[in-house]
Protein backbone atom coordinates (compact mmCIF):
# COMPACT_ATOMS: atom_id res chain seq x y z
CA UNK A 1 0.00 0.00 0.00
CA UNK A 2 1.34 3.03 -1.03
CA UNK A 3 -0.05 6.25 1.25
CA UNK A 4 -0.75 10.13 0.46
CA UNK A 5 -1.09 12.00 4.17
CA UNK A 6 -2.56 15.21 3.78
CA UNK A 7 -3.47 17.09 7.34
CA UNK A 8 -6.71 19.74 7.01
CA UNK A 9 -6.27 21.69 10.83
CA UNK A 10 -9.72 23.48 9.98
CA UNK A 11 -12.52 24.02 12.22
CA UNK A 12 -14.69 26.17 11.03
CA UNK A 13 -17.48 23.76 9.70
CA UNK A 14 -18.46 23.60 13.46
CA UNK A 15 -18.32 25.77 16.42
CA UNK A 16 -15.99 23.51 19.06
CA UNK A 17 -12.38 24.53 19.00
CA UNK A 18 -9.80 22.27 18.83
CA UNK A 19 -10.78 19.86 16.18
CA UNK A 20 -8.03 21.85 13.95
CA UNK A 21 -5.76 19.96 15.95
CA UNK A 22 -6.77 16.67 15.11
CA UNK A 23 -4.26 16.16 12.66
CA UNK A 24 -1.43 16.46 14.36
CA UNK A 25 -2.71 15.00 17.40
CA UNK A 26 -2.99 11.73 15.23
CA UNK A 27 0.50 11.94 13.73
CA UNK A 28 1.58 12.37 17.53
CA UNK A 29 0.33 8.84 18.10
CA UNK A 30 2.54 7.51 15.66
CA UNK A 31 0.51 7.37 12.43
CA UNK A 32 3.35 7.46 10.06
CA UNK A 33 5.94 5.28 11.65
CA UNK A 34 3.02 2.48 12.35
CA UNK A 35 1.89 2.57 8.40
CA UNK A 36 5.67 2.03 7.49
CA UNK A 37 6.28 -0.59 10.11
CA UNK A 38 3.51 -2.48 8.27
CA UNK A 39 5.27 -2.49 4.96
CA UNK A 40 3.72 1.18 3.71
CA UNK A 41 5.26 3.40 1.75
CA UNK A 42 4.21 6.59 3.08
CA UNK A 43 4.48 10.10 1.87
CA UNK A 44 3.44 12.94 4.57
CA UNK A 45 2.19 15.57 2.54
CA UNK A 46 2.38 17.54 5.58
CA UNK A 47 -0.45 20.38 6.64
CA UNK A 48 -2.50 22.91 4.77
CA UNK A 49 -2.42 26.45 5.66
CA UNK A 50 -6.21 28.00 6.00
CA UNK A 51 -5.94 31.70 5.79
CA UNK A 52 -8.11 33.70 8.10
CA UNK A 53 -11.19 35.21 6.50
CA UNK A 54 -12.82 38.04 7.71
CA UNK A 55 -16.32 39.37 7.76
CA UNK A 56 -17.59 36.17 7.08
CA UNK A 57 -21.08 36.35 8.19
CA UNK A 58 -23.56 33.85 7.77
CA UNK A 59 -25.37 33.31 4.47
CA UNK A 60 -28.88 32.51 5.34
CA UNK A 61 -28.21 30.90 8.52
CA UNK A 62 -25.15 29.16 7.23
CA UNK A 63 -22.17 29.82 9.21
CA UNK A 64 -18.60 30.45 8.17
CA UNK A 65 -19.73 30.04 4.25
CA UNK A 66 -16.74 31.56 2.77
CA UNK A 67 -14.04 30.35 5.31
CA UNK A 68 -15.28 26.57 4.45
CA UNK A 69 -15.27 27.15 1.19
CA UNK A 70 -11.97 28.37 0.61
CA UNK A 71 -10.46 25.45 3.28
CA UNK A 72 -12.51 23.07 0.67
CA UNK A 73 -11.05 24.29 -2.31
CA UNK A 74 -7.52 24.00 -1.26
CA UNK A 75 -8.45 20.48 0.47
CA UNK A 76 -9.70 19.43 -2.98
CA UNK A 77 -6.47 20.20 -5.42
CA UNK A 78 -4.41 18.75 -2.42
CA UNK A 79 -6.18 15.14 -2.81
CA UNK A 80 -6.35 15.21 -6.31
CA UNK A 81 -2.70 16.28 -6.60
CA UNK A 82 -1.83 13.05 -4.41
CA UNK A 83 -4.49 11.04 -6.00
CA UNK A 84 -2.66 11.76 -9.61
CA UNK A 85 0.68 11.25 -7.52
CA UNK A 86 -0.45 7.42 -7.03
CA UNK A 87 -0.88 7.42 -3.33
CA UNK A 88 -4.25 6.26 -1.69
CA UNK A 89 -5.04 10.05 0.03
CA UNK A 90 -5.60 9.84 3.75
CA UNK A 91 -6.70 13.42 4.91
CA UNK A 92 -6.90 13.96 8.71
CA UNK A 93 -8.82 16.55 10.03
CA UNK A 94 -10.49 19.12 10.97
CA UNK A 95 -14.37 18.37 10.74
CA UNK A 96 -15.99 16.78 8.45
CA UNK A 97 -17.14 20.09 6.40
CA UNK A 98 -13.98 18.97 4.57
CA UNK A 99 -15.45 15.88 3.10
CA UNK A 100 -16.79 18.61 0.75
CA UNK A 101 -13.21 19.23 -0.75
CA UNK A 102 -11.84 16.02 -0.22
CA UNK A 103 -14.91 14.20 -1.91
CA UNK A 104 -14.64 16.59 -4.78
CA UNK A 105 -11.25 16.50 -5.05
CA UNK A 106 -11.12 12.58 -5.14
CA UNK A 107 -14.17 12.32 -8.00
CA UNK A 108 -12.10 14.89 -10.14
CA UNK A 109 -9.29 12.28 -10.20
CA UNK A 110 -11.75 9.34 -9.94
CA UNK A 111 -15.57 10.79 -11.07
CA UNK A 112 -16.66 6.84 -10.77
CA UNK A 113 -16.01 6.30 -7.10
CA UNK A 114 -18.26 5.47 -4.28
CA UNK A 115 -18.77 6.64 -0.82
CA UNK A 116 -18.93 5.04 2.25
CA UNK A 117 -19.64 7.50 4.96
CA UNK A 118 -19.23 5.82 8.68
CA UNK A 119 -20.64 8.19 11.37
CA UNK A 120 -23.22 8.84 14.35
CA UNK A 121 -24.71 11.66 11.96
CA UNK A 122 -25.92 11.73 7.74
CA UNK A 123 -24.31 15.32 7.53
CA UNK A 124 -26.70 15.85 4.41
CA UNK A 125 -28.52 18.75 6.04
CA UNK A 126 -29.16 20.96 3.24
CA UNK A 127 -28.24 25.34 4.32
CA UNK A 128 -32.44 25.32 4.75
CA UNK A 129 -32.74 22.22 5.90
CA UNK A 130 -29.66 22.49 9.05
CA UNK A 131 -30.87 23.25 12.69
CA UNK A 132 -27.70 24.62 13.15
CA UNK A 133 -25.81 26.50 10.20
CA UNK A 134 -23.02 24.31 10.77
CA UNK A 135 -21.37 23.31 7.33
CA UNK A 136 -20.25 19.98 9.19
CA UNK A 137 -23.68 18.70 9.24
CA UNK A 138 -23.77 19.58 5.58
CA UNK A 139 -21.21 17.91 3.22
CA UNK A 140 -22.96 15.19 1.73
CA UNK A 141 -25.62 18.00 0.73
CA UNK A 142 -23.18 19.53 -1.88
CA UNK A 143 -22.19 16.18 -3.11
CA UNK A 144 -24.30 14.32 -5.74
CA UNK A 145 -25.01 11.25 -3.42
CA UNK A 146 -24.80 8.63 -6.67
CA UNK A 147 -23.41 6.45 -4.65
CA UNK A 148 -23.38 6.29 -0.91
CA UNK A 149 -23.38 3.87 1.42
CA UNK A 150 -23.95 5.36 5.55
CA UNK A 151 -22.68 2.96 8.42
CA UNK A 152 -23.28 4.29 12.26
CA UNK A 153 -26.53 6.42 12.14
CA UNK A 154 -27.56 7.23 15.40
CA UNK A 155 -28.38 10.97 15.26
CA UNK A 156 -30.39 12.09 12.35
CA UNK A 157 -32.17 15.35 11.77
CA UNK A 158 -35.73 15.45 10.41
CA UNK A 159 -34.72 16.89 7.41
CA UNK A 160 -31.68 14.47 6.60
CA UNK A 161 -34.24 11.33 6.91
CA UNK A 162 -36.69 12.87 4.41
CA UNK A 163 -33.72 13.74 2.11
CA UNK A 164 -32.33 10.19 2.82
CA UNK A 165 -35.60 8.32 2.26
CA UNK A 166 -36.25 10.93 -0.88
CA UNK A 167 -33.45 10.16 -2.46
CA UNK A 168 -33.46 5.86 -1.53
CA UNK A 169 -30.37 5.97 -0.01
CA UNK A 170 -28.68 3.13 1.14
CA UNK A 171 -28.44 3.16 5.13
CA UNK A 172 -26.92 0.92 7.84
CA UNK A 173 -27.81 2.48 11.13
CA UNK A 174 -26.95 1.17 14.32
CA UNK A 175 -30.36 -0.38 14.82
CA UNK A 176 -29.14 -2.66 11.90
CA UNK A 177 -25.60 -3.06 12.85
CA UNK A 178 -27.65 -4.71 16.12
CA UNK A 179 -29.85 -6.29 13.84
CA UNK A 180 -27.68 -8.23 11.15
CA UNK A 181 -24.03 -7.36 12.92
CA UNK A 182 -20.99 -5.68 11.36
CA UNK A 183 -20.14 -8.24 8.93
CA UNK A 184 -23.49 -8.70 7.34
CA UNK A 185 -23.42 -4.86 7.04
CA UNK A 186 -20.33 -5.11 5.36
CA UNK A 187 -21.32 -7.76 2.83
CA UNK A 188 -24.27 -5.79 1.68
CA UNK A 189 -22.21 -2.85 1.80
CA UNK A 190 -20.04 -4.23 -0.51
CA UNK A 191 -23.41 -5.84 -2.50
CA UNK A 192 -24.54 -2.30 -2.77
CA UNK A 193 -21.48 -0.51 -4.45
CA UNK A 194 -20.17 -3.26 -6.75
CA UNK A 195 -23.70 -3.90 -7.82
CA UNK A 196 -22.49 -3.60 -11.47
CA UNK A 197 -19.21 -2.17 -11.51
CA UNK A 198 -15.76 -2.27 -9.27
CA UNK A 199 -15.37 0.90 -8.19
CA UNK A 200 -12.84 3.33 -6.42
CA UNK A 201 -13.82 3.52 -2.28
CA UNK A 202 -13.76 6.77 -0.57
CA UNK A 203 -14.00 5.65 2.93
CA UNK A 204 -15.19 8.92 4.94
CA UNK A 205 -14.68 8.23 8.96
CA UNK A 206 -16.13 10.36 11.20
CA UNK A 207 -14.52 9.59 14.45
CA UNK A 208 -18.03 9.98 16.31
CA UNK A 209 -19.44 6.99 14.70
CA UNK A 210 -17.90 5.26 17.72
CA UNK A 211 -18.86 4.68 20.99
CA UNK A 212 -17.75 8.02 22.94
CA UNK A 213 -16.65 5.47 25.54
CA UNK A 214 -14.31 4.53 22.46
CA UNK A 215 -13.50 7.83 21.01
CA UNK A 216 -14.17 10.76 24.04
CA UNK A 217 -12.55 13.58 22.16
CA UNK A 218 -14.88 14.67 19.79
CA UNK A 219 -17.47 17.79 19.08
CA UNK A 220 -20.94 16.11 18.62
CA UNK A 221 -20.70 12.71 20.52
CA UNK A 222 -23.91 10.25 21.09
CA UNK A 223 -23.98 7.04 22.95
CA UNK A 224 -24.34 3.73 21.40
CA UNK A 225 -21.86 3.66 18.93
CA UNK A 226 -19.88 1.19 16.97
CA UNK A 227 -17.39 -0.39 19.14
CA UNK A 228 -13.52 -0.22 18.51
CA UNK A 229 -13.85 -4.12 17.27
CA UNK A 230 -17.00 -3.10 14.94
CA UNK A 231 -15.06 -0.05 14.00
CA UNK A 232 -11.79 -2.14 12.59
CA UNK A 233 -13.65 -4.75 10.79
CA UNK A 234 -15.42 -2.25 9.08
CA UNK A 235 -11.48 -0.96 7.97
CA UNK A 236 -10.18 -4.53 7.03
CA UNK A 237 -13.10 -5.33 5.52
CA UNK A 238 -12.54 -2.03 2.78
CA UNK A 239 -9.24 -2.82 2.65
CA UNK A 240 -10.11 -6.33 1.43
CA UNK A 241 -11.58 -5.34 -1.59
CA UNK A 242 -8.54 -4.00 -2.31
CA UNK A 243 -10.63 -0.41 -3.68
CA UNK A 244 -9.85 1.78 -1.10
CA UNK A 245 -9.08 5.29 -3.15
CA UNK A 246 -8.95 7.91 -0.27
CA UNK A 247 -10.06 8.15 3.19
CA UNK A 248 -10.95 10.35 5.26
CA UNK A 249 -10.48 10.73 9.32
CA UNK A 250 -12.48 13.57 11.00
CA UNK A 251 -13.81 15.29 13.98
CA UNK A 252 -10.59 14.09 16.75
CA UNK A 253 -10.99 17.22 18.91
CA UNK A 254 -8.77 16.88 21.60
CA UNK A 255 -10.07 19.96 23.48
CA UNK A 256 -12.75 17.93 24.33
CA UNK A 257 -11.31 15.22 26.26
CA UNK A 258 -11.59 15.01 29.76
CA UNK A 259 -7.85 14.06 30.21
CA UNK A 260 -5.24 13.67 28.33
CA UNK A 261 -5.35 9.95 28.34
CA UNK A 262 -8.98 10.26 26.64
CA UNK A 263 -6.77 12.83 23.83
CA UNK A 264 -4.68 9.43 23.58
CA UNK A 265 -7.49 6.81 23.62
CA UNK A 266 -8.85 8.13 20.48
CA UNK A 267 -6.02 9.38 19.00
CA UNK A 268 -4.48 6.06 18.91
CA UNK A 269 -8.06 4.28 17.88
CA UNK A 270 -7.93 6.78 14.79
CA UNK A 271 -4.25 5.22 13.60
CA UNK A 272 -5.90 2.13 14.25
CA UNK A 273 -8.81 2.68 12.07
CA UNK A 274 -6.16 4.01 8.96
CA UNK A 275 -3.58 1.11 10.02
CA UNK A 276 -6.77 -1.18 9.31
CA UNK A 277 -7.62 0.59 6.08
CA UNK A 278 -4.19 -0.44 5.21
CA UNK A 279 -3.46 -4.55 6.03
CA UNK A 280 -3.37 -4.38 9.57
CA UNK A 281 -4.47 -7.57 10.38
CA UNK A 282 -5.21 -8.91 13.90
CA UNK A 283 -4.44 -12.60 13.32
CA UNK A 284 -0.73 -11.35 12.57
CA UNK A 285 1.10 -11.47 10.18
CA UNK A 286 4.87 -12.64 9.00
CA UNK A 287 7.34 -11.38 5.92
CA UNK A 288 6.75 -13.83 3.02
CA UNK A 289 11.01 -14.32 3.91
CA UNK A 290 10.75 -15.08 7.08
CA UNK A 291 12.72 -17.55 8.90
CA UNK A 292 12.61 -18.84 12.26
CA UNK A 293 16.09 -17.32 13.89
N1 LIG B 1 -27.13 17.13 12.40
C1 LIG B 1 -26.42 18.10 13.25
C2 LIG B 1 -25.07 17.49 13.72
C3 LIG B 1 -23.99 17.54 12.68
C4 LIG B 1 -22.82 16.62 12.96
C5 LIG B 1 -21.76 16.66 12.09
B1 LIG B 1 -20.65 15.57 12.13
O1 LIG B 1 -21.17 14.30 11.71
O2 LIG B 1 -19.58 15.93 11.22
O3 LIG B 1 -20.14 15.43 13.47
C6 LIG B 1 -26.21 19.38 12.46
O4 LIG B 1 -26.54 19.41 11.27
O5 LIG B 1 -25.73 20.36 13.05
MN1 LIG C 1 -19.62 13.73 10.27
MN1 LIG D 1 -20.69 12.77 13.23
MN1 LIG E 1 -18.42 15.25 14.32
Amino acid sequence: HSVGIIGAPFCKGQPRAGVQLGPDVIRKAGLVNKLENQGCMVKDYGNLVFEKVSNDEPISGTKQPRAVGLANKQVADAVQRIKHDGYTCVMLGGDHSLAIGSIHGHAACRPELSVVWVDAHADINTPLSSPTGNIHGQPMSYLIPEDVVYIGLRDVDPGEHYILKYLGIKIFSMTDVDRLGIAKVMEQTCDHIFSKIKKPVHLSYDIDALDPLVTPATGTPVIGGLSYREGIYITEHVCQTGLLSALDVVEVNPNLAKSEEEVNRTANVAVDLVLGCFGRMREGSHPDDYKIP
